[in-house]
C-alpha cells in the first residue's frame, strides 16, 4: 500500500473545518474568572433540590444473599437545596465528593449515605441534600429440582434525605420480576391458565435503618417472590421446568392478590414503619398492563 498519501492530521482537520483558537482577554487562572454562582442578591425563591441527575458510577454492596459482596454500577442523583440569596451551587463539588467517596471503596450502606448527604450540606453550604441511587442487584439463585446454580438480579434504589431541622429520612426499593397465573384464566379454562411475567415493586421505610441487621434487599426480595405464583430462575432443567409449571398453576395469583399478600408480609415485619407495593403484570393475553398499587403506613 502506498504511504502518505494524505496529509497531516494538522492539515486533515483544517481541511474538515477546524480553525486555530482565538486569542481572547478572558482570564485564564481560576482565581481571575468570574464566580457567578457565588453572586449573592435576592434572587426571589429557595430551590428545594438542585444538582446532578443520571451519574453512572461504580459502587459497592453488602448482601445476605450470596455473593456477600459486589461491585456494581449505581445510577446517582446528587442535590442539595438553594439559599434565596444564592445564584446558584457549585456542581463540580457533587462529583468531587463521590470521587472522594469512590476512592475509600464507596459501600452504599444507610451509614455511608447519611454521612455523604452530611458531608454534602457542609460541603456545597447549604441547609439540605439529597442522595437517590439506583443500582442492578444480582444473587445467586438454584434451580428447584436440580439445585443448578446461576445468577439472578433485581433493580434495587436508596434515597437519603438530610436537612438541619428535620434531620435524616430514607426510602429504599425495589424491583422484583417473577410469574403469576390468572386465577380467572385457570378457573374457567377445561385445562392450562394464561400467566405472565409480573413487576412487583416494593418501597419501604424502617423504623432504625442504621442499626437495621437483616439485609433490607433480601427481606423485600423475599416478601415479593413468596407470594407470587412463582420466582424465576435463570437455569431450568426440564425435572426444573416441570416444578415451576405446576407451582404456579397451584399458586394462581391477580395484581390484586400479590399486592395483598405482599404488604401483609410487610406488615408483620417489626422493622418496617411505612411501605408502598405495586404489581404491574404484562398480560400475555393482552397489548396492556394490569396494575395495582397499595400503600401502608403503621401507627
Ligand atoms: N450551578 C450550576 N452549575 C452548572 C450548570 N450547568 C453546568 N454547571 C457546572 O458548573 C461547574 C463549574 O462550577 P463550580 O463547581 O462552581 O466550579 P468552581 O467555582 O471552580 O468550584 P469551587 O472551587 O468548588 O467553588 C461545571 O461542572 C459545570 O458543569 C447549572 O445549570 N447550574
Amino acid at each position: 500500500m502506498e504511504t502518505n498519501i494524505f496529509p497531516n492530521k494538522q492539515e486533515r482537520h483544517k481541511r474538515f473545518g477546524s480553525v486555530p483558537p482565538v486569542k481572547g482577554d478572558k482570564p485564564l487562572n481560576k482565581e481571575d474568572m468570574t464566580d457567578l454562582q457565588n453572586t449573592p442578591n435576592d434572587f426571589l425563591f429557595a430551590i428545594d433540590s438542585v444538582g446532578i441527575s443520571n451519574v453512572k458510577h461504580p459502587l459497592i454492596i453488602e448482601s445476605d444473599y450470596k455473593p456477600s459482596q459486589q461491585t456494581t454500577v449505581g445510577t446517582f442523583s446528587l442535590t442539595t437545596g438553594l439559599h434565596q440569596m444564592s445564584k446558584g451551587i457549585n456542581m463540580s463539588r457533587l462529583t468531587e465528593l463521590l470521587q472522594e467517596y469512590y476512592l475509600e471503596g464507596f459501600n452504599v450502606t444507610f451509614d455511608r449515605l447519611y454521612s455523604f448527604t452530611k458531608d454534602l450540606v457542609e460541603r456545597m453550604e447549604q441547609s439540605s441534600a439529597q442522595i437517590a441511587v439506583q443500582f442492578p442487584w444480582f444473587f445467586d439463585r438454584t434451580s428447584p429440582s436440580l439445585q443448578k446454580s446461576g445468577l439472578a438480579h433485581a433493580e434495587a434504589f436508596m434515597n437519603v434525605n438530610y436537612d438541619h431541622d428535620n434531620g435524616f429520612s430514607h426510602e429504599v426499593g425495589i424491583t422484583v420480576a417473577v410469574t403469576t397465573l390468572c386465577p380467572c384464566s385457570k378457573e374457567i379454562s377445561e385445562y392450562s391458565a394464561h400467566n405472565q411475567r409480573g413487576y412487583v415493586t416494593i418501597k419501604a421505610k424502617f423504623y432504625n435503618p442504621i442499626e437495621l441487621k437483616p439485609d433490607w434487599k433480601v427481606t423485600l426480595l423475599e416478601a415479593a417472590e413468596t407470594n407470587a405464583s412463582s420466582m424465576l430462575y435463570p437455569i431450568l432443567k426440564r425435572p426444573d421446568e416441570k416444578a415451576v409449571t405446576e407451582r404456579a398453576y397451584e399458586n394462581p395469583r391477580f395484581v390484586e392478590d400479590m399486592v395483598r399478600l405482599v404488604a401483609a408480609d410487610l406488615y408483620e415485619n417489626e422493622d418496617i414503619k411505612s411501605f408502598t407495593v405495586e404489581c404491574r403484570n404484562e398480560e400475555s393475553i393482552h397489548m396492556h398492563d394490569a396494575i395495582a398499587r397499595l400503600t401502608y403506613t403503621k401507627e
